[in-house]
This record gives C-alpha cells, structure tokens and sequence, in this order.
C-alpha cells in the first residue's frame, strides 16, 4: 500500500469509527458550525483519542501533498496567525459577533466597538476565516462558529469596554491563555535565530538572558516584569489563563492519575507555584477531606484571594518550603526553569520532605521522534502505545503542541519540556525517585508521582 492510500485509509476508517461512537451517543460529532456546548466538547474530549491519528495523519497527508517550498514558506508564514488571533481577542471579536448573533456583522461595526481600522480587521479576521475560525457569510460580515465562540468571554461587551483588565475574571481562561500565546509568548519568537547564534547568550540557562528579553529590552525575568504596574493587564492575562489548563478538564486531572482518594483525611497539599490556584479549587472540590496551602509570589497570591473571594484553598505568598507537607505538587513549574534552576526547586522540596512526602510533577513529558522509547519504558505508566506506519510514533506529535511550546519556553525564559528520561536523571540528582508515570490525553499534562530517594 501506497503512504498516501495508508494515510487516506487511517482517516477513513478513523472517522467512521468516531462517527459511529457520536452515533451511538445520540450525537453528531460536531462540525465548526455546531454551537459550542458543554455536551459537545464532553462528546470531543472522550474521542480525543480516536481523533489523535485521523489528525495526525491528515497532517502528515497535507506535509506530502505539498510541495516542500510551500509547505515551508506557509509555515513560516503561520505566525501572522498568532498575530491576527491576538487582535481578534484585543478587539473583542468573538463576544461581539456573540452579542449579534446569527446574522453576523459588518466588519465597519466590529472595528468601530474598539476604534480598530476597518479595513485592517477585515483582512485579519478574513486571515482567520480562511484557518476555520469564523464565518464570512457576505463580503466583510462575519459571524461566530463553533471555534471563534471557543474565544468568548461570555460577558457584555459594554463591561469588557468599561473594565478591560476583567475581562477574563470568572471565564474558563481560554481567551486569556490564547491572547497570551498568541502575544506575549511571541515576542521572543522573531529574535530567536539572531539570539541563539549570537556566541553571548545563545548558550545562556538564565531565565532573564532569553529571546524574549532581547525583544523585550529588558533583563527581568518575565515573571518580575508582568508585576511592574504598567503591566498589570499581562499579569492577570497569565494568572487567568493558566486556568484554561485545567478547565474544561478540571474533574479528569482531579479524580484520575495521583490517587487523591486515598490519602488520609486532613492530609496537607501544597501546590507550589500554584499560581491563582485553579488546580487547588478543582482538588478541593472533589476531595473534600484534604487541606491545601497555594504558594506563589506576592502579586500571584493576591490575585488568587481576589478571584476566589474565599478562604480555601489558603495562599502563602512565597515559596519557603513546607516541612510537614504530604503532597507537593509542581504543575507547569519545572517546565519555566533550565536544569540549574529546577534542580534548585527539587533540592528545597527534598529537603522540606517527610520520608511519606509525595511529589507529583504535573508536566508535558516530551517524546522522541523515533520508535526506540529507550529504557524509561520499563517505569511503570511510562510506556505509550504507538501509532501505526507510516505515522509518527505517537499519535498526537504531529504538529503537536508540546514541540511547541518547548521552543515558547525556550524563547521566554531559556527553559523547557523534557523528556521523561531527562525527568529520571533530574529527580535522581536532587534526591527523588520517579515511582510511577499517571498518563493523561494530550494536551493534559502528565502526572510524574516521586518519593524521596
Ligand atoms: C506556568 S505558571 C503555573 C501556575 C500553576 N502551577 C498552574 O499550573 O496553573 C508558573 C507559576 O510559577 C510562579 N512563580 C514564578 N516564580 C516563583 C517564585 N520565585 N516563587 C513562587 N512562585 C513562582 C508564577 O507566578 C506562576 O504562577
């Protein structure tokens, strides 16, 4: 059989077996056009897998149907997505288009809610239209679809406009966590060549030294230059759109993986750099019987109080570590950090541990390209079940997020996503031992449970 019949044969037999899972549900899998509803992302969320190869290989038969030049020049060219999704976000697009509804609106009326030219959105939101994210239902009038309403905050625009910094409180975090991609994450991207070749910081671990300082001009760690008060819109942007991490998916990542369950009633968990402590709520949600302590910088700290408006879980606004924690959890922590910083973090964590502290590392754990997944395969959940030839190893590493947002970490702060057998050799050398991998679909991160070597 021919890559291309393989490929085409992968996507068939993939969508007929989706189709009739939906079927059987009552529900047709939606389509761009079908309105985004907490059932229809449930009915997408549990057929994450059965999606994973038919995506995968619909990627890989765009790569060989494409001339190699184009197929270069387009992705080259696809970061003016990143740029034309952060307008659409900056000029409240999809809420607007959600407040005029089916008929959609003309390009002269979105632009004018924000005083963006016309014309400039209407090519951008075109740009989007051409990707799948809106619909141009006449020349220059828009309106949502199931991907662009992903983007909604939900709140009137005349509120955003009033207040725009709370635009995102009490949201699912997704327009944030998008803008901030999309944005602030880029900034480094255009100077990554340049400052990676330049024999002064192209080596460099520090997580000021980066791309994204070069770009910035400045030499502050970004986390120390979203706190100045200029910045204050950017640092309420990450706190919030950190939580698009856990939702919609909060009641998976806290009754599956670590066994929450059967800890002992009045167990303390500290979710070190637990941020506004969006994976603290949902634990305590579901596992009433425990206690959690947040910890995160002064500012973080203060605007997880402000979002919760409660008392639980408790922020401490720092990160001198606990002794008699039972559980510390580091969710998107060591991935901010090269080697030098994280072993740190792992060192001060091992020395604040009991002998039964348990340490769960929340991270992406990134694959190899190749079928060899090498030793670590032995630790038990290590091991992935691989996609079929002429695929990829693993299903979901086709234009996969996680190769991503290792080269987002490398830009903003010289840091990164790793390897599992990189995460053994890491805990090992700061006195861990990696007992057990908790696999979770991807984009959920994965669950690494350690104990004090
Ligand atoms: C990528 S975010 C992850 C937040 C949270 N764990 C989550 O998964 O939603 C990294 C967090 O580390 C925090 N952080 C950075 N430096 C810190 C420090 N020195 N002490 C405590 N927290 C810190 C940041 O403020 C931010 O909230």
């Amino acid at each position: 059989m021919s890559t291309l019949d393989a490929l085409v044969q992968i996507i068939a037999n993939g969508v007929k077996d989706i189709q009739s899972k939906s079927a059987e549900r009552g529900m047709p899998y939606p389509t761009p056009d079908t309105p985004l509803s907490p059932e229809s992302e449930k009915l997408q969320s549990d057929l994450a897998t059965d999606a994973a190869p038919v995506i995968a290989a619909a990627w890989q038969l765009i790569a060989t149907l494409k001339r190699p030049h184009i197929y270069f020049l387009e992705l080259a060219l696809s970061s003016f997505l990143s740029g034309s999704i952060s307008v659409a976000e900056a000029a409240y697009v999809p809420d607007v288009l959600r407040e005029a509804g089916t008929k959609g609106l003309h390009v002269n009326e979105i632009a004018a809610v924000r005083n963006v030219d016309a014309g400039k959105l209407g090519r951008i939101l075109r740009h989007l239209t051409s990707w799948h994210i809106f619909e141009e239902v006449a020349p220059d009038v828009f309106r949502n679809n199931r991907i662009s309403s992903a983007l909604c905050t939900g709140k009137p625009v005349q509120e955003m406009l009033e207040s725009p910094i709370d635009r995102w409180d009490d949201t699912n975090g997704v327009a944030a966590l998008v803008s901030l991609t999309g944005d602030f994450n880029q900034r480094g991207n255009a100077f990554l060549a340049e400052h990676l070749l330049d024999p002064a910081t192209g080596h460099s671990q520090e997580p000021n030294e980066a791309a994204w300082q070069r770009a910035m001009r400045t030499n502050l760690v970004s986390f120390e230059w979203m706190e100045l008060p200029e910045h204050a819109l950017e640092l309420r942007k990450f706190s919030i759109g950190m939580r698009a991490t856990t939702s919609p998916d909060s009641d998976i990542i806290a009754t599956r993986g670590f066994e929450w369950e059967s800890l002992p009633s009045g167990n303390l968990v500290i979710d070190v750099g637990g941020g506004v402590g969006s994976l603290a709520m949902a634990l305590a949600k579901a596992h009433k019987h425990l206690r959690y302590v947040v910890q995160d910088r002064h500012a973080v700290a203060k605007e997880g109080e402000r979002l919760w408006k409660a008392t639980v879980p408790g922020f401490v606004e720092n990160c001198i570590p606990i002794k008699d924690a039972d559980v510390f959890i580091l969710r998107h922590i060591l991935h901010n950090w090269s080697d030098k910083y994280a072993s740190k973090i792992l060192s001060r964590l091992r020395d604040a541990a009991q002998p039964a502290t348990k340490l769960v590392v929340m991270d992406n754990i990134v694959d190899y390209m190749c079928r060899d997944s090498g030793a670590v395969a032995e630790i038990t959940g290590a091991a992935r079940s691989q996609a079929p030839e002429p695929l990829l190893p693993y299903a979901d590493s086709a234009a996969g997020s996680i190769y991503s947002l290792d080269i987002c970490m490398m830009c903003c702060a010289n840091c990164q996503e790793r390897t599992l057998g990189h995460f053994v050799e890491l805990l090992k050398s700061t006195g861990w031992k990696l007992e057990r991998v908790c696999r979770f679909e991807s984009p959920l991160s994965q669950q690494l449970i350690c104990s004090p070597l």
